[in-house]
């Protein structure tokens, strides 16, 4: 299973380690072009303001897209989350506009900006470690997304078909079991 991870900006090594931990091949993905080689693609965290100008500029918006449209799977993590969101809290343009989600950015108090702790998520059988760094938090989502996990009552964690999301950096731990589910989710769609 070939999963790419975007290279634009944010935490592109870590992504291809947790990969090669749940058994997969990691590539790190430069160009538009590299998206007919990969089976899944991952939006890393970072910043997403500079993810998605960096996205702009070297044309990968429509061609995420389109990768997305045809079925292929997509996982964002913490800054790909706010990445993937269709609506972005306090009027932000949306970037790929793909998930039918509301996402506020840096949601976590000042106390909690970065903090790690133990998560229960559907399909995971016991908590997963996660690590939140300035993280953002999915405030409302639609009727097609399934909330795969919560952290003291707010959604940190989605699904909608072939769109995975997390609020938290499941790549910066030994716990790969989420990029596990991901690579089922890639081989389901071949
Ligand atoms: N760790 C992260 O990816 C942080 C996301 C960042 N705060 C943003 O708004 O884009």
């Amino acid at each position: 299973m070939n999963i790419g991870v975007l290279a634009l900006q944010g935490a592109v090594a870590e992504h291809i380690r947790s990969i090669g931990l749940a058994g997969g091949q990691g590539v790190a993905v430069k160009q538009p072009e590299q998206l007919d080689t990969i089976d899944g693609l991952i939006i890393p965290g970072g910043e997403s303001t500079t993810i998605g100008k960096l996205m702009r500029k070297y044309g990968f918006v429509e061609a995420i897209q389109q990768f997305a449209k045809a079925g292929k799977p997509l996982f964002g993590t913490c800054a790909g989350l706010i990445v993937l969101a269709e609506r972005l809290d306090g009027g932000e343009e949306p970037h790929l506009g793909l998930m039918n989600m509301t996402v506020a950015r840096n949601a976590f108090g000042r106390q909690r900006e970065s903090f790690e702790t133990d998560l229960d998520v559907a399909g995971i059988e016991t908590p997963l470690r996660a690590v939140f760094i300035r993280a953002p938090l999915i405030k409302e989502v639609g009727g097609n997304v399934e909330v795969l996990s919560t952290y003291k009552g707010e959604i940190v964690a989605a699904k909608q078909g072939n769109l995975l999301a997390s609020s938290f950096h499941p790549e910066l731990t030994d716990d790969y079991r989420l990029h596990g589910l991901f690579m089922d989710m890639a081989r389901q769609a071949q």
